[in-house]
């Protein structure tokens, strides 16, 4: 049996672990359930799920894992991306943590319907997170001993996690985020040059989310 991966059909909690999937070389079932709204789980996927929730991984051999945090690190772990180290283990679980904030940050302002609200909300939202997370993730790349890893200098998952993050922000809020970030650019395009990712940007469906 393969890996099957379940989630809805778009990018969301599910692409960080589809990313390092692809970068592994590891084949998987990418099982999406359709995005409409509201969102619902199909009965036949709700009733695997742990906690009422996807995204959910069956493993070759029928155990499962939950939480999309717990999955991804799993994988990261597992195909040698999370480094040794337990301190810089530790920095690259802040980093991710991190990512997911700013991410949520622009995720909230993703239903409001006035086109006013939405304009005012998007400069604030893009001001705060700026400040936040993308000017000091970019001092922290340019300060890095080869600049173009967030930690060490050796591919981790941080490096994937803020290169999804940094495109999914772009490709949902049509921004271009990395104009501004030269050290960001050249880490995103460090590892939009790995093969499988590569591939998997070029082949995944076209979401909206
Ligand atoms: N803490 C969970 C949150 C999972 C979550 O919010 N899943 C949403 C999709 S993004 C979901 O399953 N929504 C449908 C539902 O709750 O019925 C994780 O990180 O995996």
């Amino acid at each position: 049996m393969s890996i099957k991966l379940y989630y809805f059909d778009g990018r969301g909690l599910a692409e960080p672990t589809r990313w390092i999937l692809a970068y592994a070389g590891v084949e998987f079932e990418d099982i999406r359930a359709p995005l409409d709204l509201p969102v619902t789980i199909p009965p036949e996927i709700k009733a695997k799920c742990t906690w009422g929730q996807v995204p959910l991984v069956e493993l070759e051999d029928g155990k499962k894992i939950a939480q999309s945090l717990a999955i991804t690190r799993y994988f990261a772990k597992k195909h040698n991306l999370v480094p040794e180290d337990l301190y810089e283990a530790a920095v690259c679980d802040e980093y991710v943590d991190s990512i997911r904030e700013f991410m949520q940050a622009w995720y909230v302002i993703t239903h409001e319907k006035d086109p006013e609200k939405k304009q005012e909300k998007r400069q604030e939202v893009l001001k705060s997170t700026k400040q936040r997370f993308f000017d000091v993730f970019e001092s922290i790349v340019a300060k890095s001993s080869d600049g173009k890893h967030l930690v060490g200098n050796s591919l981790t998952w941080a490096d994937i996690y803020l290169t999804h993050g940094l495109n999914h922000v772009g490709l949902v809020h049509e921004i271009d985020l990395l104009n501004d970030y030269p050290a960001l650019k050249k880490l995103s395009e460090n590892v939009l040059q790995e093969k499988g990712i590569q591939a998997w940007v070029q082949k995944r469906p076209l979401t909206k989310f």
